[in-house]
């Protein structure tokens, strides 16, 4: 038997009780619901306990009686994949999300238990009140019933998006009682449209049946609002995984499995989540995800035309880059706030040892005063844009020719892709950006070993990687159609176009500057504050609470 949660105290987990019935005995009773004659059901710590004799049917072979029978009379159903639970004219049904194997990675299918109660107001009353209590633990601080506005692609990734969301999102969005407004995207640039014209009034969520491209879409689409600031921080920008590397999924709900995203957001908790602006010529864009330049960037974006490889495109169009050690030389400044790798992963540590003692951010949090002092409009660059004359001083380096630069990328959510924790020690609003720059004529055998080092978490220790958490950023590309005829190490300087890409998608290939603003963008996470990743390594061995507190971020 499951023991029942006795603590009156409950810890910073957002599915602990957070009725406070503070009676023992009260607890106890009211813990357990008798439905029916020889069955049970009791609130447990993680999970509700289900006791019925009806459930021992699933017999297994017992070998002419020698070994024991299975007898599988209980069944314990986690909070976390609790969906719904009522009573209804003298029958409570339980919906939940049913793992389809046995699998950590098992994708989820909508499953319910039903019971007929005894018909008598007491029985129905203290039903009632049950089933009230287990919505608490299903879903601690996550909003219920949240409105969904869900954009499709019906072209992302595989091209599977519709049939994904009608089989495997929609059911567990409606058992959840979620309302939803679904729309197909029809043309490149249509989620702006449709994020600018939102209501954000009548959504809790945006969320896209899609690749990394489409929630970048509904960002700038948010931030075209007049009352921009207000529109991201109400409406939470999420991602159901149907693209191919799903980087917003794997690192706010750790899964590239779209029912258990479903699941995951239904069950969400609202995270401020920082966004770099990025200014080229006169424009403004946001980015959530990244920003790259050089190898990572032409390894994506300049392989389109072998798309038909899948994933495998992107490790050839590197290789082939890599066997050819391309430069790609820039002219680049820098606002440089943490330098050193033990640094940053103290810095690490102690957001982390912060985040742990902090409860989770509340709805009134998010929605509290907003500073209106500019307007709501997009807060103001603090740097200008990367035609104003460059900051002197103030921690920003000058402007410094990088002749043999290989690889320019700049995260700000630490996986790229399932496996692919590149930037380790990024978190979701410390207000920062984690800038990584590696040269291009390093030996070929290192370079490959930095690749194969990222699945393993062990690229951030390398010391051809340099890895720094930023503020700001102004890079003019010198190569490519702005090659210089000056510049240095023509010989394996790039000679393509040139490829910028932010989140995935192509950008204009012309200088840019980035700038990031804390915690602009509303997510929805698994847990509040944090990203389902594992961090630098050893970051644990650091007494970040020890240390919290007297840093200065
Ligand atoms: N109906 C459509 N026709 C053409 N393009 C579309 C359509 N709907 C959306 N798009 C565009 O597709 C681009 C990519 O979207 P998305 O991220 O969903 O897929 P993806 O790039 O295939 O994902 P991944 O890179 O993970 O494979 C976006 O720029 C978006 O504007």
């Amino acid at each position: 038997m499951a023991d029942v949660d006795r603590s009156s105290n409950a810890p910073s987990d957002p599915f602990s009780d957070q009725a406070g019935i503070h009676d023992e005995r009260d607890i106890i009773a009211e813990a357990t619901l008798s439905v029916g004659r020889n069955a049970t059901l009791t609130l447990g710590t993680d999970a509700v306990i289900v006791l019925d004799e009806g459930l021992r049917s699933r017999r297994g072979f017992n070998c002419f009686g020698c070994l024991p029978q299975r007898t599988t009379n209980t069944r314990s159903i986690p909070y976390f994949n609790i969906l719904w639970a009522e009573t209804v004219k003298g029958d409570l049904t339980i919906h939940y999300a049913k793992p389809t194997s046995k699998s950590p990675k098992s994708s989820v299918r909508v499953s319910y238990i039903n019971y007929t109660l005894e018909n008598t107001t007491t029985q129905s009353e203290k039903a009632e009140r049950w089933a009230q209590r287990l919505l608490d633990r299903a879903y601690g601080h996550a909003q219920r019933k949240k409105r969904i506005k869900v954009l499709i692609n019906p072209f992302g990734g595989k091209g599977k998006a519709v049939k994904q969301h009608s089989k495997e999102i929609e059911p567990i969005f409606a058992a959840a009682r979620c309302e939803v407004d679904a729309e197909r995207t029809t043309h490149r640039g249509h989620a702006i449209e449709i994020a600018q014209n939102l209501d954000i009034n009548a959504y809790d969520v945006l969320a896209s049946c899609s690749g990394d491209g489409l929630p970048h879409e509904c960002i700038n689409g948010l931030a075209k609002k007049s009352n921009a600031v207000e529109a991201l921080r109400k409406v939470a920008v999420v991602q159901l995984p149907c693209g191919t590397g799903n980087g917003m999924s794997w690192n706010l709900n750790g899964t590239g499995d779209c029912s258990t995203a479903a699941l995951c957001i239904v069950k969400g908790v609202r995270t401020p989540l920082d966004l770099v602006s990025i200014t080229q010529g006169d424009t403004r864009t946001l980015s959530f995800l990244s920003q790259s330049l050089g190898i990572v960037a032409e390894s994506d974006l300049g392989t389109e035309n072998i798309r038909w490889m899948g994933d495998a495109r992107f490790y050839y169009g590197f290789l082939v880059r890599l066997m050819g050690k391309t430069l790609y030389p820039v002219d680049i400044a820098v606002k440089t706030e943490i330098e050193d790798k033990q640094d940053i992963k103290r810095h690490y540590a102690e957001q982390m040892a912060k985040r742990a003692t902090q409860a989770a951010i509340s709805k009134t949090d998010l929605d509290g005063p907003l500073d209106t002092s500019t307007g709501l409009g997009l807060p103001p660059l603090q740097y200008g844009t990367v035609k104003d004359p460059l900051p002197i001083g103030n921690g920003w380096t000058p402007l410094q020719h990088y002749p043999n630069l290989g690889n320019f990328y700049c995260g700000n959510m630490s996986m790229m892709a399932a496996d692919a924790p590149f930037f380790p020690a990024s978190l979701p609003s410390d207000g920062l950006m984690d800038l990584v720059t590696i040269d291009g004529d390093i030996p070929r055998r290192i370079a490959l070993d930095l690749l194969l080092s990222v699945p393993n978490n062990a690229f951030f220790d390398k010391e051809s990687v340099r890895y720094r958490k930023v503020s700001a950023v102004r890079v003019i590309p010198r190569y490519g159609t702005l090659a210089d005829s000056t510049a240095e190490n023509k010989k394996n300087a790039s000679r393509d176009e040139g490829c910028f890409a932010a989140d995935g998608e192509k950008m204009p290939f012309e200088a840019f500057q980035l700038e990031v603003h804390r915690g602009l963008g509303t997510v929805l996470s698994r847990r509040a504050g944090v990203y389902e990743a594992p961090g630098p390594k050893a970051w644990e061995d650091i007494d970040g609470a020890a240390i919290a507190g007297t840093q200065r971020l």
